[in-house]
C-alpha cells in the first residue's frame, strides 16, 4: 500500500483538498431513515465507538458492537463500556456477516488489521465507515470494490460527542465518500443519516473528502486544539510558580480557565473572547498574540507541511512499528509535569477572574486558533473546515482538561492525536518559553490591570478592527448561525 494522497496529480489533490461544502439543514430532512432496519455493528467501544453508539442508539437505530475475543474474554474497558451500557457485543465472526454498516472506531495503528480481518466476513453491498481518514489517505488501505466506504468524522473528542448529544445539541462533523467506493451510489445517504444519528447536523455537517478531513484534522490536532494547550499549560504554570503564585490557585487557573475562556470563543469567536479583557487587557493580549504569532508562524507551517507531505504519517508510523516507545515515553513524561502533579486548589475564582488574570492564556488562544486556520487555508483547505478544526473543536478540548488536566485530554483524544500533540510541544516549549518568562507577572496568576482602564482611542481601534477582521471571524460568523442550539456550559 502507499499514500493515496501522494499518488494523486496536483490538480487531484487541490481538488480533494477543497471538497467542502457546508451542507443546509434542510438536505437532513430525512432524519435517520436511511438507515433505520440496518444493522449497525461498531468495531472497537473506546472514545469514539461509545460515544456515537449510544447517540446513534437514542436516535433510533439499531447499533451493536464487536470487539477483538480477548476483549470479550478479558471483559476489557470496552466490553465493559459496551455491555454496561446493555449494547449487544459479540466476536467477528458472529456480528459481521449480517452487518449492513460496519463503523470502524478501533486506533488509526491497527487500522489496516482490523480491516483486513474484518473485510473477509462483510457481505456484498455492505459499508465501511471510518471516523478519520489516516487508514484510507496515509496508508491507501484498498477496499474491496463492492462495499461502499464512507465517513462520518465529528470535529470533537468523543466524550464531547456526547455530552453536547445530550444537551440537545451536537457537534461539527465532516462527512464523505471515497471515490473508490461508492459502487451503489448509497454513499452520501447514509453518511448523511449516520450524521444526523449522533446529533451532528444540529452543529453544522461538511460535505468533505478523506483527503480535507485527514489533512485538517492532523493539523488541528497536532497545534492548536491539544499541542498549544499542553505547551501554554507547562509553561504558564510554570511561570506562575516562579513569579510567587500559590501553585494551588495556578493549577486551578489553568486547569478551568481553558475551558472559561474558549467558551467566550465558541459563542461569539476570538472577537468575543477578547472584549472580555477590559481595554488595556485587551490590548495587551493583542500585542501578546502577535509577537507569539510570529515566534510560531514557522514551526505551525512545518506541521502543515509535514503533513502534507506524508512525513509526519511516516514518522509516526514508525513509532507505531516500535510499539509506540515514543508515544508512551512522552505520555509518562507529561504526567511527571509540576502542572499534572499539582492539584487545583479548593478555591473559588469566578468566570471574570479566569478572563483578568489569564491575559497570556487569552493570547496563547488567540495566537493559535489563527494560525492554525491560516496555514490550513494557505495549504488548501475550506475555511468552514479550518473554522471548525480550528476554532469550534478548542473549547471541546478544554472540556476534557477541565475534567482531568492533560492526562484527560490526552486519554480521551486519539492515540495519532496524541502523539501530534507531544511533537508540536516538544518543539514548542523551547520556541515561546523565553517569551513567556519575559511577559509582565500581571500576564497570567495576577489582575492585569488594579489601575485605570484608560486607553488611546486610536489603538484600540486599530486593534478592534484587527480582530474582528481576521477570516476565522467571518466564517465563524456564519457558520455560528446555524449553531441554533448551543447551549452554555460555563
Ligand atoms: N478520540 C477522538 O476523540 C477521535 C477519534 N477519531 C477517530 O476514531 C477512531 C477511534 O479512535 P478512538 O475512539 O480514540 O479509539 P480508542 O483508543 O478510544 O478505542 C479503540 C477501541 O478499539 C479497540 N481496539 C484496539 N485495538 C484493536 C484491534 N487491533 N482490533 C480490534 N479492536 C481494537 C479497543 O478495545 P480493546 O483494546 O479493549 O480491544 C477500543 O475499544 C480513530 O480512527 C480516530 O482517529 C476521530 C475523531 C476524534
Ligand atoms: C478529538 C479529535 O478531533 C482529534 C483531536 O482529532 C482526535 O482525537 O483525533
Ligand atoms: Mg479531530
Ligand atoms: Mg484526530
Amino acid at each position: 500500500m502507499a499514500n493515496y494522497f501522494n499518488t494523486l496529480s496536483l490538480r487531484d489533490k487541490l481538488d480533494q483538498l477543497g471538497k467542502c461544502r457546508f451542507m443546509d439543514s434542510s438536505e437532513f430532512g430525512d432524519g435517520v431513515n436511511a438507515l433505520i432496519g440496518k444493522k449497525i455493528v461498531i468495531v472497537g467501544c473506546g472514545a469514539q465507538g461509545l460515544n456515537q453508539g449510544l447517540n446513534m442508539r437514542d436516535s433510533g437505530l439499531d447499533v451493536s458492537y464487536t470487539l477483538r475475543p480477548t476483549a470479550i474474554s478479558e471483559k476489557r474497558q470496552s466490553f465493559l463500556n459496551a455491555s454496561e451500557n446493555k449494547f449487544k457485543v459479540g466476536t467477528y465472526e458472529e456480528m459481521i456477516p449480517t452487518a449492513d454498516l460496519l463503523i470502524n472506531l478501533t486506533p488509526d495503528k491497527q487500522h489496516t488489521a482490523v480491516v483486513s480481518a474484518v473485510m473477509p466476513l462483510m457481505k456484498k453491498g455492505s459499508t465501511l465507515s471510518y471516523s478519520h481518514g489516516f487508514n484510507i489517505v496515509e496508508e491507501g488501505m484498498q477496499v474491496r470494490k463492492d462495499i461502499t466506504v464512507i465517513m462520518v468524522a465529528p470535529k470533537s473528542p468523543g466524550s464531547e460527542v456526547r455530552e453536547e448529544f445530550k444537551r440537545g445539541f451536537g457537534v461539527p462533523t465532516l462527512i464523505a465518500v471515497h471515490p473508490e467506493n461508492d459502487p451503489e451510489g448509497k454513499g452520501w445517504d447514509y453518511a448523511k443519516a449516520y450524521a444526523v444519528g449522533t446529533g451532528g447536523h444540529t452543529a453544522g455537517v461538511l460535505e468533505s473528502s478523506f483527503v480535507a478531513e485527514v489533512k485538517s484534522d492532523l493539523m488541528g490536532e497536532q497545534t492548536i486544539l491539544c499541542g498549544l494547550l499542553q505547551t501554554g499549560s507547562i509553561l504558564c504554570f510554570d511561570k506562575m510558580v516562579a513569579e510567587g503564585v500559590e501553585a494551588g490557585y495556578a493549577s486551578k487557573l489553568i486547569q478551568y480557565g481553558w475551558e472559561t475562556i474558549t467558551e467566550a470563543l465558541k459563542y461569539g469567536g476570538i472577537t468575543n473572547m477578547m472584549d472580555r479583557l477590559s481595554n488595556p487587557a485587551k490590548i495587551a493580549a493583542f500585542n501578546a498574540s502577535e509577537e507569539l504569532k510570529d515566534i510560531m508562524r514557522p514551526l505551525f507551517q512545518k506541521h502543515m507541511d509535514d503533513i502534507m507531505s506524508g512525513h509526519f504519517s511516516r514518522t509516526m508510523m514508525e513509532d507505531w512499528a516500535n510499539d509506540d516507545v515514543n508515544l508512551l515515553t512522552w505520555r509518562a513524561a507529561t504526567g511527571e509535569t509540576a502542572f499534572e502533579k499539582t492539584p487545583a486548589a479548593d478555591i473559588e475564582i469566578s468566570e471574570q477572574e479566569y478572563f483578568d488574570n489569564g491575559v497570556l492564556m487569552v493570547a496563547m488562544v488567540k495566537a493559535g486558533v489563527e494560525l492554525a486556520f491560516e496555514a490550513m487555508t494557505e495549504s488548501g483547505i475550506i475555511d468552514e473546515s479550518a473554522y471548525y478544526e480550528s476554532l469550534h473543536e478548542t473549547p471541546l478540548i478544554a472540556n476534557t482538561i477541565a475534567r482531568k488536566k492533560l492526562y484527560e485530554m490526552n486519554s480521551v483524544i486519539s492515540d495519532t492525536a496524541e502523539y501530534g500533540c507531544y511533537l508540536f510541544d516538544h518543539a514548542c516549549k523551547p520556541l515561546i518559553a523565553d517569551y513567556v518568562k519575559k511577559t509582565a507577572n500581571n500576564y497570567v496568576g495576577r489582575p492585569f490591570n488594579e489601575g485605570s482602564n484608560g486607553v488611546d482611542n486610536k489603538e484600540l481601534i486599530e486593534v478592534n478592527d484587527a480582530i474582528r477582521n481576521h477570516p476565522v471571524e467571518e466564517i465563524g460568523e456564519f457558520l455560528r448561525t446555524s449553531m441554533t442550539a448551543m447551549t452554555k456550559i460555563v
